[in-house]
């Protein structure tokens, strides 16, 4: 599990750990890990460094002594000269750096201007550095975070860097994982920000937000007893109930089905009208059609006009609902099973009586608004999908594609979560584990190409199996 923590957090379990060690040697450490991680350029280049008022700042300043000493060329820009780490500048300009006034055609560039404790937005020169990045491009390695983001809340309100990579200290830092502000950070292709150990682990408390990686198949047997059990048949495994599909989107039906049968549930119960029921049955045989003992129902995708009696029906049986789509607009005030709300932006926003906009600005504080509002867990849909718990760490998910956003997929993943939730996931686990599978799936389907619903809910189970064996591969491709 990838792990990011508040700065407030990481602040107190680096006085912690700085408290027993000698003065300067977390920054040290960081400067070093640093300058290890600019292994790619060569003698004879030339880095600007743009060097804030902090620490930050130091570790850059720091980490140019190693860049010197390899013989990297160092330009200093100095946001203000007056406000510098005195040693850091001293350090560096005696193995050589050379302050300059502004950027010019430098062609590497180190972006600490500030880092954790930054206000979000940057202006005056600060700004204008920024600026600079986006019109002439070096390849720019932002040091701890791209500086002008809200750190905690993973949110861009203003002018900011945009870097090409990041490298981070001690832990993750939410703006690091969760959209807009992880965009930059710069991710490449499968790759995420590259996190320098500093000694913190000890002294972090729980993470703020947590992201399911590869090697975390373990969490199956964890989530699913009846795995370990010898035994185990279907009833065990859990029966999942689908009311999807209408005559409008009668392939959501399909898709719904299709991701609870690749899900961990031992058979899919599918309750709709008695045209959609036979066309289902046509295509899966293995559904069962109409009403009976479920033990997680799936409400909304792809529903129509009884979208809102079929909630209330799933409801009386008393066992966890996810909701999805139409199922949405009909939300009760509260909930008295354990329910998944699975919105895309759009839907989250009418939920909660703003715009898309709002919601896209500010992802993680409109899912955490929602969760406490109905006190349920909300899965917001997108290219960081967040899945928010009040009480339990925000998981973010970190797999998948863009060319995953195509028609049906989110049929697929409601199927595939309340499916997982009917084998005994709550729903915090059956959403979080569900948009990593189904994320990984779509890459695993057609690696840097286009996919459909059903490649995903076909690549499904193989995904499941080399989950579970901790033999997935390539998971993520975002290009940015
Ligand atoms: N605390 C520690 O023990 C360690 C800290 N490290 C580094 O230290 C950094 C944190 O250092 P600092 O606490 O000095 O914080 P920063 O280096 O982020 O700088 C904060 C300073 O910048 C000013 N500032 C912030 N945002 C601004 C804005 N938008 N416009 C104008 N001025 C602004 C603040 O008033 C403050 O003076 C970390 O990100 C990391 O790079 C590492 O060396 C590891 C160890």
């Amino acid at each position: 599990m990838l792990r990011s923590h508040r700065v407030g957090d990481v602040r107190a379990a680096e006085a912690a750990l700085a408290a027993t060690l000698p003065d300067g040697e977390l920054m040290r450490r960081a400067s070093q890990g640093l300058a290890d991680a600019l292994g790619h350029v060569a003698a004879g280049e030339v880095v600007l460094v743009l060097v804030g008022p902090g620490n930050n700042g130091g570790d850059a300043l720091y980490a140019a002594v190693h860049l010197l000493g390899r013989g990297v060329r160092v330009d200093l820009c100095l946001l203000d000269p007056a406000t510098v780490h005195d040693d850091g500048l001293a350090a560096a300009l005696a193995a050589g750096a050379r302050v300059v006034d502004e950027p010019s055609d430098q062609s590497h560039c180190l972006d600490a201007v500030f880092g954790i404790g930054a206000r979000p937005g940057l202006t005056g020169r600060a700004a204008g550095w920024a600026e600079w990045i986006a019109r002439s491009r070096p390849h720019t390695i932002a040091v701890d975070v791209p500086s002008g983001v809200d750190v905690d809340g993973a949110t861009v309100p203003g002018a900011h860097v945009r870097a090409d990579a990041t490298i981070t200290f001690g832990t993750y830092k939410n703006a690091l994982l969760v959209a807009p502000a992880s965009g930059a950070a710069g991710w490449n292709g499968t790759s995420i920000p590259e996190l320098v150990d500093i000694g913190l682990g000890p002294y972090l408390p729980p993470p703020s937000v947590e992201a399911i990686e590869p090697s975390d198949g373990h969490l199956l047997e964890d989530t699913f007893d009846w795995l370990r059990s010898p035994t185990s048949h279907k009833y065990a495994r859990g029966v999942v109930g689908v009311a999807a599909g209408s005559e409008q989107y009668a392939g959501a039906a399909h898709l719904c089905v299709a991701g609870a049968q690749a899900g961990m549930a031992g058979m899919v119960r599918f309750l709709g009208t008695a045209e959609l029921g036979r066309r289902v049955v046509d295509r899966a045989p293995e559904v069962v059609v109409g009403r009976g003992r479920v033990q997680a129902w799936v409400v909304g995708p792809g529903g129509g006009d009884d979208a809102g009696d079929q909630l209330a029906t799933a409801l009386e049986d008393g066992v966890p609902v996810l909701v999805d789509a139409s199922g949405l607009q009909h939300l009760p005030e509260s909930f008295d099973v354990p329910a998944l709300l699975t919105p895309h932006a759009g839907e989250l926003a009418q939920m909660l009586g703003t715009d898309r906009d709002a919601v896209e600005a500010e992802p993680l504080a409109h899912a955490t608004r929602a969760a406490q509002r109905w006190g349920a867990t909300v899965l917001l849909k997108g290219a960081r999908t967040l899945v928010v718990t009040p009480g339990r760490a925000t998981r973010v998910n970190l797999t998948g594609s863009p060319w995953l956003g195509t028609a049906g997929s989110g049929d697929v993943l409601s199927g595939l979560a309340g499916s997982l939730m009917a084998a005994g996931a709550d729903p915090h686990d059956a959403g979080s584990l569900a948009a990593f599978l189904h994320g990984a799936a779509s890459v695993r389907a057609n690696l840097g190409g286009p996919v459909t619903a059903s490649a995903v809910a076909a690549a499904l189970p193989g995904t499941v199996a080399a989950f579970h064996d901790g033999v997935l591969d390539v998971v993520r491709d975002w290009r940015s």
